[in-house]
């Protein structure tokens, strides 16, 4: 259990700062959000500044939806039956792609795309009542750490955006950003994401 804890919400971090490296505009869009509603000189975040931040929490959300860090969630059928035309005998080991579900052109308009604006005005959430987004599953079997993983998820990205700006390193490009995938425990990145973190100065502009 620790280690689905820590490495499923690890790998969703590293898949945000992913996605944010490589899209400048939504970056400063939610670095945006952070610095306007936490103002200067904040050494600590708290969870009730968490909650202020929605534009954090779509970016979270668009993340485990193109990234669930569980892609394969395990069933097994407990009784026979009759999914879609196929005979599923009682016993018979399923899996359930969460992935290909949450990018399924029938629910998601354009869904490769990085477009945390897509969770504005609907009312999607973790609890696995939305079949069509499933990244923590669904059922009796949920995952029983939500409340805790997508706190800590959002609390470090804040704590990330508001103390740093990111670039690219030296040499490396947005068109050859890697993006590639490793499937283990977790889908993780291939290669370890690097980043240039350059500490915040205030000035007028962030304000
Ligand atoms: C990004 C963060 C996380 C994601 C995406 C995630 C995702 C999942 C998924 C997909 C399942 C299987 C659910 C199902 O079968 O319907 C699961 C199970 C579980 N998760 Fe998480 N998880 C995360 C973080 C955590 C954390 C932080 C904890 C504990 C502190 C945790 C504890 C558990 C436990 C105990 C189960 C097994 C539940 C059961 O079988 O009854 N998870 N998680």
């Amino acid at each position: 259990m620790f280690a689905g804890a820590t490495e499923t919400t690890s790998t969703t971090l590293a898949w945000a700062m992913s996605e944010l490296g490589r899209s400048p505009e939504i970056m400063a869009k939610a670095q945006q959000e952070v610095w306007e509603v936490l103002g200067e000189g904040r050494s600590v975040i708290t969870n009730s500044d968490i909650v202020k931040l929605h534009y954090i929490q779509m970016v979270i959300k668009e993340t485990l939806r193109l990234h669930p860090p569980i892609s394969l969630i395990p069933r097994s059928a407990r009784e026979d039956c009759t999914v879609m035309g196929y005979d599923i005998p009682k016993g018979t080991n399923i899996y359930i792609n969460a992935v290909a579900i949450s990018q399924d052109p029938k629910y998601w308009d354009n869904p490769r795309e990085f477009r945390p604006e897509r969770f504005e005005n609907i009312n999607l959430n973790y609890n696995g009542t939305y079949f069509e987004f499933i990244p923590f599953g669904a059922g009796r079997r949920q995952c029983l750490g939500i409340q805790f993983g997508s706190s800590v998820m959002e609390m470090a990205l804040t704590n990330f955006l508001y103390h740093f700006n990111w670039r690219l390193p030296d040499g490396s490009s947005l068109v050859s950003f890697d993006m590639s995938e490793k499937f283990g425990l977790a889908v993780s990145r291939r290669y370890d994401l690097q980043l240039r973190a350059i500490p915040h100065v205030w000035s007028k502009t962030s304000k």
